[in-house]
């Protein structure tokens, strides 16, 4: 049996990530040793091997192959329009991007003036305001800390993940749009849902039952 290769996503994501296939008893005690520097992990018995990597990096691991299966942010695979099958929403990681700033730019917005979005998701951000809004916008990319931008006169608002709204109350900011829900999915290389379709068509059955069981 060749092993099914899982690339997972570090950060937020991760525990639940875990937690999740622990329940359907697929277990990798090693990968909770957070002092390791071990990069991939690997059960014998199930026949399959994990790893972690940035967000953005994982459907790059799954469109080219390295991994079958991943396990990362709606937000992301929009934003890297790799080439994957995206199988399962897993509901957890639930957040919204959104268009935010200071109640005064809900004005600016209104009337289509020039202004501009910094925001982490240049695509996404790009793909709201030009193709849905028909809107012109000046984009500019950022890595993080997005609510910055409009305290201290980068841009007039951001295109980015709102939660639980503490980031941006404390900031004085205001979710003026809802671009879209997030949430955690599972991809799939199409190759491998070919391939290996028998396990992965498993997999997905039991994860789907287990989160009906929620
Ligand atoms: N409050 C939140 N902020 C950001 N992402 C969230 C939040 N809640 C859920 N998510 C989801 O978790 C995913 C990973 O978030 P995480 O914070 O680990 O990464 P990141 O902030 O994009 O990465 P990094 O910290 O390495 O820049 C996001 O892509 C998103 O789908
Ligand atoms: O609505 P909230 O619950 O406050 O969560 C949203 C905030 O969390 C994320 O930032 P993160 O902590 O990942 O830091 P970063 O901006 O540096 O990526 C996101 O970019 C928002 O800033």
């Amino acid at each position: 049996m060749r092993y099914l290769t899982f690339a997972l996503t570090k950060g937020r994501l991760a525990k639940k990530t875990l937690d999740m296939l622990e329940r359907l008893g697929i277990t990798c005690e090693e990968m909770k040793d957070k002092d390791s520097r071990k990069l991939i992990f690997v059960n014998e018995e199930l026949g399959l091997k994990f790893f972690l990597a940035k967000g953005p990096d994982v459907p790059t691991y799954v469109e080219y192959g390295a991994a079958d299966i991943g396990v990362v942010g709606k937000d992301t695979i929009i934003e890297e329009g790799r080439k994957v099958h995206e199988v399962l929403d897993l509901g957890f990681g639930k957040c919204r991007m959104c268009v935010c700033g200071y109640e005064e730019a809900a004005e600016k917005l209104k009337h289509h003036e020039l202004i501009r979005v910094a925001t982490k998701y240049p695509n996404i951000a790009k793909d709201y305001f030009y193709n849905k809004k028909h809107q012109t916008v000046e984009i500019v990319k950022l890595n993080g800390s997005i609510e910055l931008a409009p305290i201290v006169g980068l841009s007039e608002v951001i295109v980015d993940i709102v939660e639980t709204g503490s980031t941006l109350k404390e900031n004085g900011l205001v979710v003026l749009e809802e671009v879209c829900p997030l949430s955690a999915r599972m991809i799939v290389n199409p190759v491998s849902m070919r391939m290996e379709n028998d396990r992965i068509k498993e997999l997905i059955t039991n994860l789907r039952n287990l989160l009906r069981e929620e």
